[in-house]
């Protein structure tokens, strides 16, 4: 069937499926969890709260094999430069491939060059974990500073968070902002004879990256002398001669390739940081878990395959249901940057609005992405997700079993809260019930009146859960990846180029031209009155 016609199909199943709350659709149906949650190993993803019925599926998996899918599945994963604008390879998936694997990039086969850099950066790591390598003073390194924004600070640092329980090496700090106070606050309290600086940038051009380096290398030179620069620094990019003018030793830089999307980067040598505190062997753990991800997803069927349901019911709720935005409520602290990171994955990903061939898309693409750790978030904006206009699909994940034994009764206290939050806003509570209960505290009928409307909760509102046994390096690669092909379906339904990201180039092109008027070096002449006159209150402030 052509797609024209399968989303209008699509469009009108789901205006006759709105005629049927959630709450009556488990009441109709028993097996409803069973038939809608799919399991990999410990990991369970649980759809039955969402809005959708088989024939819903089976029109999604209609749209997803006219979309050419599982086509362009195999494409990326063989390859193939699926990201046509920059003709590039998209082959993440390569960097957490088992060591015999063959994967060809214009007929070359990139797997041992993956795997030296990996032994490389195990190699490195261990002598830095070990205190064998030393600072210019003949001191051990304490605390590593990875200096990156993006791709190269998100993944990394939101790993290093979430796998706490695992690090035993040097301290972490990420430092991303070009504003002052990120280096500032950072350095403030590290001793510049026990620092590492890694400097992580896929080009090495970043305006933000190439700032902070140059101030950490100041303020090493400072303490310690021009000669001990060397002995502080290693990097990790793709433009291996621009690192070289920056100054920093061959033998400390640590290479990746234009075919790994910064934003699909922490796999790669962006990931050592993450190496350096939790050790090769974590490290390896977390290659295995995405790839036991990337298995499922190239071998199984459509209709049970994890990142692909969790892609068409994005989309559902996205195009068919009309939802704006997704909220990702990890019910774990370790996983607080998640969301931020999610936040890059997915809308950097998938915030287009024109197809590969240039034309504009008919239906709407990436949704907002937002969210928080549960339980923060229930005291914060959970409020709108229960009560207010707009219906904000969420995506609950949490781990049977916390690491601290000690503290299983916060853990129970966080799973039922998790639980409580997706059946809250599944069946909701009706004007009787907020009636019924207001009077069974003994309220005056008018007061009963009074407040029962704002203690009504409208429910029907759909969540997804994603449920592991623990919050394992292992389990941490295998939820990344599972989100990284969730983006990759999506995009492939609605047909866009999921790893380019030319929407950020505008503003950086402007800041570029914006400096020098800042400093009063030139006219700001050609500029709207609002850009003019923020530089001339910047000027008199
Ligand atoms: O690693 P780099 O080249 O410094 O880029 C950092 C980030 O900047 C972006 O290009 C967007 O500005 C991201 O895609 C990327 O992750």
């Amino acid at each position: 069937m052509p797609t024209a016609s399968l989303w209008l199909k699509l469009k009108a199943h789901a205006d006759a499926l709105r005629a049927t709350p959630l709450s009556r659709m488990f009441a109709a149906d028993p097996q409803r969890f069973d038939r809608f949650s799919f399991r990999l190993d410990d990991l369970l993803v649980d759809f039955s709260k969402s809005r959708i019925d088989g024939a819903a599926l089976a029109l999604l998996l209609d749209l997803a094999r006219a979309a050419g899918l599982e086509a362009r599945r195999d494409a990326m994963l063989s390859g193939r430069p699926i990201n046509a604008t920059e003709r590039r390879a998209v082959l993440h998936t390569a960097l957490r491939n088992p060591p015999d694997a063959s994967v060809l990039v214009d007929g070359a086969d990139v797997m041992p060059t993956v795997g030296a850099v990996l032994a490389a950066m195990a190699d490195f790591a261990e002598a830095v974990r070990a205190g064998d390598l030393l600072g210019a003073t003949g001191q051990p390194f304490s605390d590593v500073v990875n200096i990156g924004i993006g791709g190269s600070d998100l993944g990394p640092d939101m790993v290093t968070r979430a796998l706490f329980p695992y690090c035993d090496g040097p301290r972490l700090h990420y430092v991303s902002n070009v504003d002052g106070a990120h280096i500032a606050d950072t350095l403030k309290d590290l001793d510049p004879a026990t620092t590492l600086v890694v400097v992580a940038s896929k080009t090495f051009t970043t305006v933000e990256t190439m700032t902070n380096a140059a101030t950490a290398r100041a303020w090493i030179a400072g303490a310690l002398g021009e000669e001990a620069v060397g002995a502080h620094f290693a990097a990790v990019s793709t433009a291996l001669d621009k690192v070289a003018a920056f100054g920093i030793d061959e033998t400390r830089v640590f290479g990746f390739w234009d075919w790994v999307g910064g934003r699909y980067s922490v796999w790669s040598a962006i990931g050592l940081p993450v190496m350096i505190a939790v050790g090769p062997d974590a490290f390896a753990d977390f290659l295995d878990g995405a790839h036991a991800m990337d298995e499922h997803f190239s071998t199984a069927p459509l209709e049970a395959n994890i990142p692909v349901l969790m892609g068409l019911v994005g989309v559902w709720n996205r195009d068919a249901l009309g939802y704006p935005a997704r909220a990702v409520l990890p019910y774990d602290q370790r996983l607080a940057r998640l969301p931020a990171y999610l936040q890059q994955l997915d809308m950097e990903s998938n915030g287009k609005r024109v197809r590969l061939d240039g034309s504009p898309v008919e239906v709407p693409t990436g949704p907002l992405v937002f969210g928080e750790p549960g339980t923060n978030g229930q005291h914060a904006f959970f409020q709108l997700l229960h009560q207010g206009t707009d219906v904000v699909p969420c995506e609950f994940i949490v781990a049977a079993q916390g690491h601290e034994p000690e503290l299983a009764h916060h853990h129970a206290l966080l799973l039922a809260n998790c639980l409580a939050q997706s059946e809250a806003l599944m069946r909701g509570r009706t004007l009787e019930e907020a009636t019924a209960q207001l009077e069974a505290a003994g309220l005056a009928a008018e007061e009963v009146a009074r407040l029962a409307p704002h203690k009504v909760f409208p429910g029907d509102r759909p969540s997804v859960t994603i449920l592991h046994r623990r919050l394992t390096p292992f389990a941490l690669g295998r939820l990344i990846a599972l989100y990284e092909h969730r983006v990759f379906v999506e995009g492939a339904i609605w047909g866009i180029n999921s790893f380019d990201q030319w929407g950020v180039e505008l503003g950086k092109e402007l800041a570029t031209a914006l400096l020098p008027m800042l400093r009063g070096e030139r006219e700001a002449g050609n500029k709207d009155s609002s850009t003019r006159g923020l530089l001339a209150a910047i000027r008199d402030a």
